[in-house]
């Protein structure tokens, strides 16, 4: 079989001096689906961080499509299909939505209409400032960036933290249609496995850094004591 689509193998990094992930190995199969679930501090965003370039690394491998991506700086990762959804979603204010959308396009099967039709409260707002916009809608904005980047992997930074119940709900239907409908491969940060196990092939528990555990989301649904022991509150 081929070697799947995203390979990390024995990944230690973090932050200047500070040590994160220890010797962390994961893999992706295209087309699906992975959230990445841990306690907070756990190191989940700096997993996410490592992979894009930005969070120091100090060894280990981190391969897409077979490509080694390690040395490569972000925008390189980038260009190579890294859809990177940062948890500070960063918009730009001063442009419209169709023009923050616009702005960082590249050919494949996510266009305008496409984006739009996935998140149609995207092209409700399209001549409305990045500043108007709400957490929610900044959020759906975020999302709709990086999918017009038509990456091969994207990496969703707690899409769902702070946002209000209801815009919750729209966004988990848009990226559920993503990742099962479109078959979209992605990893999805998450702090409350029950919100997005429902939707995801497989998941994955960082603890302190590490692989606490790992199984398919179905697995993971049908063992809450594994839930509780890793995520405590954050189970349910
Ligand atoms: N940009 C950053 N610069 C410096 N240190 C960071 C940065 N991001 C995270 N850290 C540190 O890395 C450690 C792990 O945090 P991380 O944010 O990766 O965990 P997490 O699992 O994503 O938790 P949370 O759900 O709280 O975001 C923490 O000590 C945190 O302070």
């Amino acid at each position: 079989m081929a070697e799947p689509l995203l390979v990390v193998e024995g990944l230690t990094g973090g932050w200047g001096e500070g040590v994160v992930l220890e010797d962390l190995s994961l893999s992706l199969r295209e087309g699906e689906a992975m959230a990445l679930l841990g306690r907070n501090g756990a190191g989940k965003t700096t997993l996410i961080c490592a992979l894009m370039g930005v969070a120091r690394r100090r060894a280990g491998a981190i391969r897409l499509g077979g490509t080694p991506l390690e040395r490569l700086p972000v925008e390189k990762r980038a260009a190579l299909g890294l859809g990177w959804v940062p948890q500070e979603r960063n918009v730009f204010r001063s442009l419209t939505v169709e023009e923050n959308l616009t702005a960082v396009a590249r050919p494949g099967r996510w266009d305008l209409r496409a984006v739009y039709g996935l998140m149609p409260r995207l092209e409700e707002r399209r001549a409305n400032l990045g500043s108007e916009l709400s957490g929610g809608e900044q959020q759906m904005l975020a999302l709709g960036r990086a999918l017009m980047l038509n990456p091969r992997l994207l990496l969703l930074d707690e899409p769902l933290e702070g946002l209000a119940p209801v815009i919750v709900q729209s966004l988990l239907a848009a990226i559920r249609r993503l990742v099962r409908d479109e078959g979209m491969t992605a990893i999805i940060v998450e702090q409350h496995a029950h919100q997005i196990l429902p939707i995801a092939d497989r998941a994955v528990i960082l603890d302190r850094g590490r692989v606490a555990a790992e199984g398919t989301a179905h697995e993971m649904l049908a063992a809450p004591e594994i839930l509780d022991r890793h995520l405590g509150l954050n189970a349910h």
